[in-house]
Parts: C-alpha cells; sequence; structure tokens
C-alpha cells in the first residue's frame, strides 16, 4: 500500500491542459485568468476632484485673494468648465474632472457661498489638495493583474473598469460525479428499513460548484455490466470521472474491476490514510481521469479535498500556495500506521494562533460530525501519539 505522500506524488503526475476560453466577466469570479488585464488609460484618466465644493488656483488664495466668484457648477461627468479670473472658482462635485485652469479644490464645510461668492473660512491650503491625479495609480499599459489569478470580486470590477467585457479564463475540466448502492434511494423518497439516502453527490457537487466547476451525476446500481456501460460512456464524454462507492472489498464493489476492463490504467489502489484507504486512481489514453473514491461520506469528501481540489488547482497553474498550519488544541492518540485526517473545528487563540480542537465521531460513516467541524489536520503515519500544542497541516473546507 502507497503512502499518502506517494499517493499525491503520483495524483499531481496526472495534471491536464483544458486550454483557455472567453467568458463573460460578470460570471468570472473564481475562474482563473489566462491574460494580463492591462489599463486602456491612465487610472485615473482625468485629474479626479475628491470632495464636493469649489476648485481654486492657489496661486490666488496665497496671494491673499479669499473670496472667489462662482462662474459655473460642475457636475462629475460634465466637460471641465474654465475659471478665466484668478478671483473665479467653479462649484464641483466628486468625481469631476479637474478644470485646467484650478489646481486645489476646497470642501463645502471649508467656505460659506452667498450671493454667488465663495468665501473660504480656512488658513492652511495646499496646492493640489483634494485631487486624485491622472495616472496616480497605475499608468495606460500597466499590467493591472497578472494571468495565473484567482479572479476575485475586485478583479471583476477591475475588468469593467477597463472595458474588458470578455475575459480569457482557463477553462475547467468536465466532471461527472458517479455514485453507487442498491441502498441509496432519491433524496425525495423514503427509505425502506434498510435502505438509506443517497447524500455523498450533493456534497460532492456542492464543493464543485463552488470551485465553478460544472457537474453532472449519474446513480449506478450494483450491477456489475450496467456498471461497465455506465462508466464507458462516461469515460469517453467527460474529463474526470469522480466516483463514490464499491471501491472496497465487497462482492459487489464492482468499480475496480469495471475501471480496468475499460482499460484504465490503476496508478493506485488503497492509500495508507483513513478515511479513505480504498482510494481507487487511475487514468485512460484518452486523457480521461479517474478518482474513486471510497464510499463511506467523510472519506469521499476528505479525498475530494485532498487530491481532488488540489490536482484541480495544480492543473489550473494555480501557484501552490503554502501549507496552512494549526495547534493542536488537546492530545490525541491514533494507533494503527497510517495517515490520519482528524476533523477539527479551527479557532483563533488569545496569540491570534489557529488552533484546531479534535471533533471525535463515530469514523468516517459519520457525515453528521462534518457539520461540527472547519477542516481535516493530517496526522502523520509511523507515530501513534499527537500532542496539544504540536502543529500539523490543515485542508478547510
Ligand atoms: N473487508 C474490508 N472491508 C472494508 C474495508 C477494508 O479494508 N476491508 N474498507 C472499509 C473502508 S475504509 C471504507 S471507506 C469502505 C469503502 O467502501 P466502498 O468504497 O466499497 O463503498 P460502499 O461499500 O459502496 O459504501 C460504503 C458506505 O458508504 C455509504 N455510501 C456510499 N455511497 C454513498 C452515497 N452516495 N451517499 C451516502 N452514503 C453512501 C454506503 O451506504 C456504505 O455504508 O469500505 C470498508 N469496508
Ligand atoms: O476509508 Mo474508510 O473511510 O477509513 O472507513
Ligand atoms: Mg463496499
Amino acid at each position: 500500500m502507497i503512502t499518502v505522500e506517494e499517493a499525491e506524488r503520483i495524483v499531481l503526475s496526472q495534471l491536464r491542459d483544458y486550454g483557455v476560453e472567453a467568458i463573460g466577466f460578470e460570471h468570472a469570479a473564481g475562474r482563473i485568468l489566462a491574460e494580463d488585464i492591462v489599463a486602456d488609460r491612465n487610472l485615473p484618466p482625468f485629474n479626479r476632484v475628491t470632495v464636493d465644493g469649489i476648485a481654486i488656483s492657489a496661486r490666488s488664495f496665497s496671494s491673499g485673494n479669499w473670496h472667489f466668484k462662482i462662474a459655473g457648477t460642475q457636475a462629475a461627468g460634465d466637460q471641465p468648465l474654465n475659471i478665466t479670473a484668478g478671483d473665479e472658482c467653479v462649484e464641483i462635485m466628486t468625481g469631476a474632472a479637474l478644470p485646467p485652469s484650478a489646481d486645489t479644490v476646497i470642501r463645502y464645510e471649508d467656505i460659506a457661498i452667498k450671493d454667488g461668492l465663495a468665501e473660504i473660512n480656512i488658513e492652511d491650503i495646499s496646492i493640489g489638495q483634494n485631487i486624485h491625479f491622472e495616472g496616480a495609480d497605475k499608468k495606460r499599459g500597466d499590467v493591472l493583474v497578472k494571468a495565473g489569478r484567482q479572479i476575485t470580486a475586485p478583479i471583476v470590477g477591475i475588468a469593467a473598469s477597463v472595458g474588458k467585457a470578455e475575459l480569457m479564463v482557463k477553462k475547467l475540466p468536465r466532471v461527472v460525479v458517479i455514485t453507487s448502492g442498491d441502498e441509496l434511494v432519491n433524496v425525495e423518497d423514503c427509505p425502506g428499513d434498510y435502505q438509506i439516502r443517497r447524500s455523498n453527490n450533493y456534497t460532492v457537487s456542492a464543493v464543485l460548484q463552488k470551485q465553478g466547476v460544472a457537474v453532472s451525476t449519474l446513480h449506478i446500481p450494483d450491477d456489475e455490466l450496467v456498471t461497465e456501460q455506465v462508466l464507458e460512456q462516461c469515460i469517453n464524454n467527460y474529463d474526470v470521472l469522480i466516483l463514490s462507492g464499491g471501491v472496497s472489498m465487497g462482492k459487489f464493489d464492482y468499480i475496480p474491476k469495471a475501471l480496468e476492463n475499460l482499460q484504465i490504467t490503476k496508478l493506485f489502489h488503497k492509500v495508507k490514510q483513513r478515511p479513505g484507504k480504498p482510494f481507487w486512481f487511475g487514468g485512460h489514453a484518452n486523457g480521461a481521469v479517474v478518482f474513486a473514491f471510497p464510499g463511506n461520506p467523510v472519506a469521499t469528501f476528505m479525498c475530494l479535498h485532498k487530491y481532488f481540489l488540489n490536482w484541480l488547482y495544480a492543473g489550473l497553474g494555480v501557484s501552490v500556495t503554502k501549507p496552512i498550519y494549526a495547534v493542536l488544541a488537546s492530545d490525541f492518540a491514533f494507533k494503527p500506521d497510517l495517515s490520519y485526517f482528524l476533523q477539527v473545528a479551527l479557532s483563533h487563540d488569545e496569540q491570534a494562533r489557529l488552533v484546531a480542537t479534535p471533533v471525535e465521531g463515530n469514523g468516517s460513516g459519520d457525515f453528521a460530525n462534518l457539520a461540527d467541524s472547519d477542516a481535516f489536520i493530517e496526522l502523520p503515519a509511523g507515530r501513534d501519539n499527537f500532542m496539544a500544542g504540536e502543529l500539523f497541516k490543515v485542508i478547510s473546507f
């Protein structure tokens, strides 16, 4: 049986490039940018007034002029008005372009207006105040956002501001989630005494939807022939198959055999880990990648985060961020020689350290317990006792 580290290495040796596509910028949040976003104009594109008030020439004020005749009013979006005489000003609004003949803006709070005349009530005025100068932030042609970044809400706004109605993004794989098992009924159905409702497909879909991955879902019965037929279709129609269940040693666990019959190369089956020991991973010559996760809900959920999401992001070229570590809050013992992914609740202590408090449940079938957890921490194989205060890698969800 291979170790978690070997399994990770093998999974990451199967990265695929699905190319790029253009999408509307409004739908691009969460996707990986495949082009630089460049400033089409200086930012700001004109000397932008930052307060509501009057625009004057500072020289006129410093030569002793306290009263300015209001030559006109300029709203944001108006063509700039010109001041022709030194004792003139323009009433001007936040967001307006500063008239070329003015160089300073004074807030309404610092003036009094009477009979078309603005009187300045403060002594301390500096030339250029309350102006956000053209090009102060970025110059035309500057790269505002580099290709390879995951698109955040501010990046959507930046795209809008430079007129990028369409953005090139990394294409995502076409994913199908396949669950199996005759004991599993539809959500709407009333389970018999020996049945349960299927849930793993919904959990997996919810995680993938959060990543922007469109998912199809299928459920197959524990039937060898049907299993092989459905998998064959999926291998030809999807880039990634995520399976849940049917990979252990049961008489009706047909998945590994069916996958191998379909010429999907097994790259490993079984990893020294809990949960998720019977994880099967492989690939087809046509490029399809198969993650067949063990059916116990916590096993499927953990493996999805630990292996599939890492594979997805590495394939999209997102630089793997440094691992996050948390401090174990209390001693924990785990005897089997397996890596153990312990469910934890995360919090911060008074020193602002990330603390992982074990959320003990009843093993990998105890999905209800996941509601009280925020993450797994990875306790390495080869040790039995893990001490409060030690640091362990976190997989948050
Ligand atoms: N003799 C052995 N038996 C088992 C071993 C072993 O090493 N030797 N490993 C155990 C471990 S660990 C796991 S995990 C499970 C994995 O089993 P399968 O991948 O074959 O999954 P199933 O048998 O189909 O189901 C397991 C369990 O999970 C429930 N399940 C499955 N799919 C769903 C779903 N979509 N929604 C909700 N629940 C689901 C299913 O009802 C079972 O209770 O094998 C152990 N056995
Ligand atoms: O893979 Mo299992 O999840 O250890 O029950
Ligand atoms: Mg089984």
